[in-house]
Order: structure tokens, then sequence, then C-alpha cells
């Protein structure tokens, strides 16, 4: 099968080019003659290749371009693009005036980056808006502008303006409004879903404008973005909404064809969508800054994701629990998908999907750091020497086990089960089978945000109990073993003789279909 070359665009003096082989990506085998060779190639990540036109022996990019068509080569041409990565900036890499300073020389350090710079609320911006939110509620419309939270974040946002020097009108709407809101919210005496996404929406809103604007005060030129007004659409689960495929060409129209009119660096805030139906503000789950940065890497075809932490990358455990936890240089997506979603913080659990899709890799680096290496995440690695890569311990699960006697020889029983789980919208985590039984584990916050509120599990056990003799166990933990599946006897072997040395009897098991974890 022929194959075929698609142009990404032009970036500075490089010319950015994936590989086709029929409707697969492949591995870029191009004989750099076509282009009037030598050529050095810079970089090659998944199907693509970006190589430097100016050692071409075509004069001039469009030559270049003009030669790939004509060798009837080039599948379609989607024009110059000027951004080169993106990197993302969590909350505490952001935390106040001198960290954002930190920040900007860290972006400046790369001079040869045209970044797209996502990047959360300042510090714990998202948990005092919750807690003032949920303060709103109970304590009457006169008491809000007293509100501790309200108070801190508002002296934050204030002290951090003055600290940088840039005019504090970049917030002032965001603070009056954010303060108009949460007397709304008392006099409603409510708190809904749909409320609360726009109440933390203020988070992102603010720590992107100060940052654009002490951006342009130091002489880059930058222009700050509000997720929900350029392209990022979601279902209308609020709290937990997912990225829907209509945001990747409408993010990608935007910032690239505002680059092309007048280029800046785009700041975009991170964890924020609009949702379909309803054009409200929606968030991504906690921590859904990630998910931005990589839906955004996969939008423009970069080459590039950062995700910039407080920690030198993935450690190989929580290092709130092991402070000696260490980096983990390499993991796949697969890897880094699985410790996400059985609960490491360090990265949200949908993150990985755009970046595997599109094959991007993803950078973990430490914005205290930089030096440090960080992690490489990529779709695949060296595995011969790997044997356990990370731990994850989850609290806080509740697991059910479902007994049938019925369950020898009969068939359809699972799918009963799970139907129930369907119905009810619970989603279930880990499981294991055996004749005639099932163990499954339930996610306590469903996926990082929903509470599991009793009243649901009582429904649970109600409707399995039609079916089945049902037993609740609740505050059970789930530790993770992500590692080598060819090696998981002696992962498995070590980690049960270390368990029996300190009593745990180990309740469930189960080896993921991914085949990277226990
Ligand atoms: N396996 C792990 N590797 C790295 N960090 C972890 C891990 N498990 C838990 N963490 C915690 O995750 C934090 C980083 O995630 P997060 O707070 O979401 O960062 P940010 O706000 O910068 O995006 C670290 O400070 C660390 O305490
Ligand atoms: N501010 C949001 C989104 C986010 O991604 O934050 P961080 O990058 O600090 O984890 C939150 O706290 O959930």
């Amino acid at each position: 099968m022929a194959s075929a070359l698609q142009l990404q665009g032009v970036q500075g003096n490089y010319l950015c080019v994936s590989v086709r082989r029929g409707l697969h990506h492949c591995k870029p085998q191009i004989g750099f003659a076509a282009f009037g060779a030598p050529v050095c190639a810079r970089r090659v990540w998944g199907n693509r290749v970006a190589f430097n036109v100016t050692t071409c022996k075509a004069s001039t990019t469009s030559d270049v371009i003009e030669k790939s068509v004509t060798e009837n080569r080039v599948v379609s041409i989607e024009g110059e693009t000027s951004f080169t990565c993106v990197m993302k900036f969590g909350g505490s890499s952001v935390a106040s005036a001198e960290r954002m300073k930190e920040v900007a020389t860290l972006i400046l350090s790369f001079p040869e980056e045209r970044p797209i710079v996502v990047l959360s609320a300042m510090g714990k911006t998202t948990n005092k808006l919750l807690l003032a939110g949920e303060k709103a509620v109970s304590c009457g419309v006169t008491n809000v502008s007293s509100i501790e939270e309200l108070c801190f974040i508002k002296d934050l946002h204030l002290r951090t303006v003055d600290q940088l020097g840039v005019d504090g009108s970049v917030i002032a709407k965001h603070l009056e409004e954010l303060e108009q809101l949460l007397k709304g919210i008392a006099m409603m005496k409510e708190l809904t879903k749909r409320t609360q996404d726009y109440l933390v929406s203020f988070g992102e809103c603010m720590s992107t404008r100060i940052f654009a604007a002490y951006l342009n005060k130091i002489g880059v030129k930058a222009r700050q973005y509000d997720a929900f007004e350029i392209g990022f659409i979601t279902t209308d689960d609020f709290t937990n909404a997912d990225i829907l495929e209509a945001t990747y060409p409408a993010v990608a129209k935007r910032l690239h064809g505002d680059w092309l009119s007048d280029p800046a660096i785009a700041i975009v805030t991170g964890f924020l969508g609009k949702a379909q139906k309803s054009c409200a503000v929606t968030t991504l789950g906690r921590g859904g800054s990630d998910l931005t940065a990589t839906a955004i890497g996969k939008a423009l075809g970069l080459p590039e994701i950062q995700v910039w932490k407080d920690v030198d990358g993935v450690l190989t455990c929580d290092p709130n629990i092991y402070p000696k936890a260490e980096p983990v240089p390499y993991l796949t997506f697969d890897e880094a998908a699985e410790l996400a979603y059985f609960g490491a913080q360090v990265l949200h659990p949908q993150s990985m999907r755009p970046a595997r899709e599109s094959d991007i890799p993803v950078r973990v680096k430490n914005s205290y750091n930089p030096k440090a290496p960080g992690t490489l995440i990529t779709k695949a690695r060296d595995m011969s020497k790997a044997v356990l890569t990370s731990i994850v311990l989850k609290r806080n699960v509740t697991m059910l086990d479902i007994v049938s006697t019925r369950m020898l020889g009969q068939y359809g029983f699972l799918a009963k089960v799970f139907s129930i789980f369907e119905e009810l919208g619970i989603s279930v985590d880990v499981v294991a089978t055996s004749e005639v039984s099932v163990s499954l584990t339930l996610d306590p916050s469903k996926l990082w945000s929903r509470e599991l509120i009793q009243q649901e599990l009582d429904h649970v056990v109600e409707e399995l109990e039609k079916i089945a003799v049902v037993n609740l166990l609740q505050n059970r933990s789930i530790i993770s073993l992500i590692g080598n599946v060819q090696r998981s006897s002696l992962i498995l072997e070590k980690a049960f003789r270390v368990l029996r040395t300190l009593g745990i009897t180990v309740q469930m098991i189960s080896q993921g279909a991914s085949k990277v974890s226990s």
C-alpha cells in the first residue's frame, strides 16, 4: 500500500509531516532526498517527523510544499501552525506571584518553543471556592462577604496582581461577580452541580487573566482564553463532564486562526468546558487541567505535551505515603492511564486518552526543579528491564460480594449484575469472578468527583438482592501494582510475602485486561 505524507505545518524553520500508510499512521521512513537532501531530522515522534527546512536544497518552504504536492505524496495541507507544544502548569506551580514569575521565566527559557500554556487555579483556590459555596448555602446573604474562604481568595488574587504589577482591572469584574454568585447561592439556599461548576470556574478564569497580563507587562505577547469560549464542548455532566469530539476541530481553528492573524502565546483556562445542551460552564473532574492540555495537544497535532507539577515526574508511589518515592523515567500511555485511574493523584484519569489517540508524547516535569528529567509517557517503551513500575493506593473503596447459588452452569448472571449498575449509573472498578460469585469494587468518587452516597449504595444492594446474596464491605483499600506482566509471578510473590508479614488479608485480586496492573 502506498504511503502518504501529511504536512502538519511549518513551525519556524521546521517542516512537520506525518506519514500514513492507507488509513494507518506509521513510523516515518522518509527518504529526505525527495526534498533535496541533506536534511537533518530534528525530531521523530510517532508517525511524525520535523526537519530543518533551512538545510534543504529547496530554497523556501513553499518549494518544499510544492515539491511534495507534485510528487503526489501530500494527502492534505493543514496550513501553517506556529505553536510547538502545550505546557500545563498546575495549581501548585502558580500558587503565588513569585511562582507565576518563575513559571514565566521557565517558559521563556525555551526560546525555540511557542507554547500554548494551560493553567489551573492558583494553589488551593478550587477547594476554597467549593467550601465557600457550601458555607453560602446556610450562612445567610448578609454574611457572605465575610466567608473566610471568599476573603482568602480575594486577598490572594489582589495581592498577586499587586505584586506582579499588573492592572487590578483584569480580575475586578470576576471578584465582584464571584461575591454576587455566592449571595445568589445564599438566597436560594441551594448549590446545584451546575452552579458549583460555574463557581469553581472563577479560579481558572482569574489565574489565566493575571498570568497573561503579567507576560504582556514584561513584553511577551500573550492572549488569554476561557476554554468554554474557544470550543471546549462537553457533555452536560456537571462536575465530571466529558470532552466531545467537536472540541478538537473547533479549538484548533480558533487557536490556529488567532495565531495566524496576530501571533501571541495562548494562555488557556484548564479544567473548564461548555455543556453541549445547556451551554453552561462545565468542569472536567478534579485535576481536569491535565485533560485540557492533552486535548489541545491532540487538537493541534503538537509534537509534545508538557505537564508541569510540583514533583520530579510520576513517582514510584505517592510521596505523601512514602517520601522516598522515586521518579519513573518512562511510562506507556496504558501504564499512566492505569495509574491515574486507580487513584494516583498526579494525573487526571482521562488525560491520557487524547494523547494516546494522537500518539503525542506527554512529559511530566517539575516546575520547582526544571532540570530534573521528569517522566516521558509514550505509546511503547523498552520493558526488558521493567519489573514493578509503580504502586498506587486507593482508600475508602466499597466492595460488593455477590453470590449466586444458581451461577454454576447458568448464563446471563453477570449480564444481569452489570445491567443493574448500568441502570443506576454507577461505575465498577475492579472485578473478580468465580463459579458461584462475583466480587467487585465501586469507585467512591465515581471517577473522581461524584460522591457515592449511602442512599445509592442501599439501592444497589436492594436491586442485587433480587438475584443474589449480597455482602457490602465498606472502607476497603485497593493496592494497584503497575508492572511488567511478564514478571507478574515475581511481583505477586513479593507483594504477598509483604502482605503476609504485615498480617493483611487480601479479599480480592484481579489482573487488568490491559495487562499492566494487578
Ligand atoms: N505516583 C505519584 N507520583 C507523583 N505524584 C503523586 C503520586 N501520587 C500522588 N502524588 C501527588 O500528586 C501531586 C501532584 O498532582 P497535583 O496536585 O494534581 O499537581 P498539580 O496541581 O501541579 O497539577 C504531588 O504533589 C504528589 O503529592
Ligand atoms: N483547579 C482544578 C483543576 C486542576 O487541574 O487543578 P490541578 O492542576 O492543580 O490539579 C482542581 O483543583 O481540580
